[in-house]
């Protein structure tokens, strides 16, 4: 099985990359506001303290003051009315509360551009909703098709899924996943008996071959950035004599960066842009959302056949 290098949620990203990915999070943030104005624009952020850590590195806070924008933490034991002004709320945090608050403040405060929405955020928090506007999509004559694996979502006696794996006509070997997407506990299930050993809910994924290399495509409002990472390797069919359920740790995180790798270039080979960049603007428009990343995978042995398995909310770089 594979073994990974990257620890915990962050995966370690190199401060220059993440930098750059703040610089476009900035040009973002300013292109989210009305035009040139005479006072500071006040970026208000709510994320954790190692989110603003990684997130807000001196030379963006650096770049954000020549552009004029000044980011300013939020209290949240205060009333987000009491605090500000604000132009931009820009935030990472989960829970209802919170949700609750944001939504109050929004519709009492329409000037102020919210970075995203907490409902549009939310199909992204669950890996049930997650990949449903991708899968919805019709992407004819795109320069590539795109699509999502068979999955199915199990929230059952774990001793019914083999039963209902068959029902639903997966084939294994299938990656199954925490329903709540914050949860990076994946594992692989290469048999029907090993699936009663699962813990629900899940959604179940059917593996898709694509050569151990997965593309992360960034989208910040109207930017796209595509880089490499190693990713799970192919499954041959020697593999599928294996029995069990395979823990993985976080095998395409930062640390795992394919950039300057010797690939195939079969393999490297980065999804067609014109593909990308109506998939970009079809789920910022379908989800509401401007700062989103779309994990996908190239099927092995064909040039334009993609899936989508995964897509995360600001993450980082
Ligand atoms: N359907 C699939 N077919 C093949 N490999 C997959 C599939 N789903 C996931 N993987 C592999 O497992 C890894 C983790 O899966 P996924 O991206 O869904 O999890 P995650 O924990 O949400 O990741 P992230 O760190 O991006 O949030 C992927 O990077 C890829 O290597
Ligand atoms: O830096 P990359 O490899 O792109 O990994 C991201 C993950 O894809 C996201 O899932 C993380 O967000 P969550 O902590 O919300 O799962 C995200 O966490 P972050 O918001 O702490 O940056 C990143 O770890
Ligand atoms: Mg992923
Ligand atoms: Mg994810």
């Amino acid at each position: 099985m594979v073994s990974g290098g990257c620890v915990g949620t962050e995966g370690g990203a190199e401060p220059e990359e993440s930098a750059a990915a703040a610089a476009v999070a900035a040009e973002e943030v300013v292109a989210a506001t009305a035009p040139a104005r005479a006072r500071e624009l006040v970026v208000g952020y709510a994320l954790t303290s190692k989110k603003a850590k990684s997130f807000l590195q001196p030379k963006l806070r650096g770049l954000a003051r020549k552009k004029g924008i000044q980011f300013v933490a939020i209290d949240q034991k205060l009333p987000l009315s009491d605090q500000g002004p604000f132009d931009v709320i820009l935030h990472k945090l989960t829970g209802k509360e919170w949700q609750r608050r944001l939504e109050e403040y929004r519709e009492t405060h329409p000037e102020v551009t919210v970075l995203d929405p907490p409902g549009a955020i939310e199909h992204l928090l669950n890996r049930q909703s997650m990949l449903q506007e991708v899968s919805k999509l019709d992407l004819a004559d795109c320069h590539g098709k795109v699509g999502v694996p068979k999955q199915l979502f199990v929230n059952t006696d774990p001793l019914s899924i083999p039963a209902a794996v068959m029902r639903a006509g997966l084939s294994l070997p299938l990656v199954a996943k925490p329903l709540v997407a914050k949860s990076h506990e994946l594992s692989l299930a290469y048999d029907a008996a090993s699936l009663t050993k699962l813990e629900p809910p899940l959604v179940l994924q059917e593996f898709v071959n694509h050569g151990g290399v997965l593309f992360k495509v960034y989208i910040v409002g109207d930017a796209i950035r595509v880089v490499r990472r190693f990713s799970l390797p192919n499954v041959d069919e020697g593999d599928l004599s294996n029995a069990g359920v395979f823990r993985f740790p976080r095998v395409s995180c930062a640390a795992a960066t394919a950039e300057d790798a010797d690939l195939d270039p079969h393999v490297a080979e980065l999804p067609p842009r014109p593909l990308l960049e109506i998939l970009a603007r079809e789920l910022r428009r379908r989800l509401g959302l401007r700062l989103f990343n779309i994990d996908m995978i190239r099927e092995h042995g064909t040039r334009d056949r993609f899936y989508v398995i995964d897509m995360n909310y600001f993450p980082g770089m």
